[in-house]
């Protein structure tokens, strides 16, 4: 679904990521992890249009989109989750959720002014898409919640729900687990599962959590200084020397102690 071929980007000296490629094919869970500095977030930004590559290309379904802007892709089914932004945080759940496709189509006060019953057909249908991705979420009996109040853990489901209120094909997620406890990381992560299974979503994740990585992702890719060092399963990631090398410097350590 998502091909990166030979990736080169530089800020100023420095080469964050180096002659990278990789696929990520439909209907997985990729996992993306790395040590410190490895170049993923800044791979993750180049995949979904924030940051223009100095070398390579990026393709989504066949399709080139090296350097097409995020709105688009966000268009062509390709969405990064971002943490709620503040005029949002005061903002209920539940129209945190129904914002999202006017923000996707732009809408204007035409529409509402112009055509108020097709609008209100709309929000009809829209409330409706925001009530099952509440369902999904766990989330109905916040719904009416200021976004910002939420805990840590529910802040990152309405992320992802508002995925679930555009028509995305590919969702790229940035350390979903950190700062969530374990009770929501285990809803996080049969969230993720549901949509990847029963809503066909192609995911993408970078976590440094690899319980979370372990549970979810196959394949699995590692990287080290701005390029691919293995992929595999996560058991073939844990044993392999190279990761180890990567992570610990060669000491006796596991992968699983990554994460903490
Ligand atoms: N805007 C920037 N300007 C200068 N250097 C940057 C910029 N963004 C990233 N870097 C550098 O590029 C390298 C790769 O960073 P990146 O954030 O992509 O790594 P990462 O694998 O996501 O790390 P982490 O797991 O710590 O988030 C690092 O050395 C980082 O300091």
């Amino acid at each position: 679904m998502i091909e990166v071929r030979d990736i080169v980007k530089r800020f100023g000296g420095l080469v964050a990521v180096d002659h990278c490629s990789l696929t990520v094919g439909k209907g997985t869970i990729t996992g993306l992890i790395g040590p410190n500095g490895a170049g993923k977030s800044t791979l993750f930004n180049i995949v979904a249009g924030f940051l223009q590559p100095d070398d390579g290309s990026v393709l989504l379904d066949g399709e080139d989109v090296t350097s097409v802007s995020p709105h688009r892709l966000f268009r062509k089914g390709l969405v990064r989750t971002f943490q709620i932004p503040h005029e949002l945080a005061r903002m209920s759940v539940l129209e945190n959720l129904m914002l999202v496709p006017a923000e996707q189509s732009g809408e204007n006060l035409f529409n509402a002014w112009f055509r108020p019953a097709r609008t209100r057909g709309d929000e009809a249908r829209v409330r409706e898409r925001a009530e099952q991705a509440l369902e999904t979420l766990q989330l109905t009996h916040v719904r009416h919640e200021l976004a910002g109040n939420l805990s840590g853990g529910q802040k990152k489901l309405l992320e992802i729900g508002r995925t679930m209120m555009t028509d995305a094909r590919v969702v790229l997620l940035d350390e979903p687990g950190a700062g969530v406890n374990r009770t929501l990381m285990a809803q996080l992560t049969d969230v993720i599962r549901t949509l990847n299974r029963e809503h066909g979503y192609t995911f993408c994740i970078i976590e440094h959590d690899m319980d979370m990585i372990g549970e979810l992702c196959d394949p699995v890719i590692c990287m080290a200084q701005g390029h691919v060092l293995a992929q595999g399963s996560m058991a073939e990631i844990r044993s392999n020397e190279a990761v180890l090398e990567a992570y610990f410097g060669g000491g006796a350590a596991t992968a699983a102690d990554a994460s903490a």
